[in-house]
């Protein structure tokens, strides 16, 4: 079964991703990760030519080995970065086989992103769309960040999703919008655990429909 998960920044899509794939015994791929290892590998670059090139070279050089130092990874900053490497169309090219060669091994995958289920894996059995409001999601995501001990600033932090979401929004190359077939989670009002049990009952649901030969709602 592949499970496709998809939404904006700090929506809790990694966390859904990662319970679902505990749950049904399937591997998982947060797949910002790649953006976000290609954006730190052209951190000392500026904007222009040199940086999109040294992108799509990081982008094409690209293996699990450069997915080790989360903490890095997982900086506010390495988001913006990989936001805007993501924009580049080689890019995205360069990241796909390696998604799409995790998403189709033997028992399936969950994934997470912005795309999975517009472009990587247009053929899921199953696709959620998380949502919550913007400032619910700064309101995660600054506490992640001080769990770990970073300072944050959250009104910069706001805007910064803020414009990372607009980026991710326009992004022609992005994929990123809820396919027809996705199911909407708004998990504003809703604790990890029952956001978890609600993305659960879709994907039973789904694939109940999917088992008695029947199209989702
Ligand atoms: N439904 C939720 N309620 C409260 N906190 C959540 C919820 N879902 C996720 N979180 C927390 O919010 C932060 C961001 O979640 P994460 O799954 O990393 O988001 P994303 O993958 O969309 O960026 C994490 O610290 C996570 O534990
Ligand atoms: N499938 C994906 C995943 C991430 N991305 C890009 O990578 C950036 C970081 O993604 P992420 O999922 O790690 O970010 P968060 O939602 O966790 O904050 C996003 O803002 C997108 O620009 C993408 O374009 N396509």
């Amino acid at each position: 079964m592949i499970i496709a998960v998809d939404g904006p920044a700090a929506s809790g899509k990694g966390t859904l991703a990662a319970g679902l794939a505990r749950h049904y015994g399937l591997p998982h791929l947060d797949t910002g990760l790649l953006y976000r290892a290609v954006g730190l590998a052209v951190a000392d670059k500026v904007d222009g030519p040199a940086f999109e090139s040294a992108a799509i070279a990081a982008a094409q050089a690209l293996d699990a080995g450069h997915l080790d130092d989360l903490a890095a990874l997982t900086a506010a900053e390495t988001g913006v970065l990989a936001s805007k490497v993501a924009v580049i169309a080689e890019v995205r090219a360069a990241l796909f086989d390696f998604q799409r060669t995790f998403a189709t091994g033997p028992d399936g995958a969950v994934l997470d992103g912005r795309d999975i289920g517009t472009r990587i894996c247009p053929d899921a059995d199953v696709k959620l769309f998380i949502q919550a409001d913007s400032k619910a999601r700064m309101e995660r995501r600054a506490r992640q960040l001080e769990a770990r001990g970073v300072a944050v600033d959250r009104y910069a932090l706001f805007h910064q999703i803020e414009e990372r979401d607009a980026r991710d929004m326009l992004n022609p190359h992005g994929g990123f919008y809820q396919a027809d077939d996705a199911h909407l989670l708004d998990t504003t009002q809703l604790g990890i655990e029952a956001a978890l049990r609600a993305a659960i009952a879709i994907v039973e649901k789904a694939m109940a429909l999917k088992a008695g030969g029947q199209k989702p709602s």
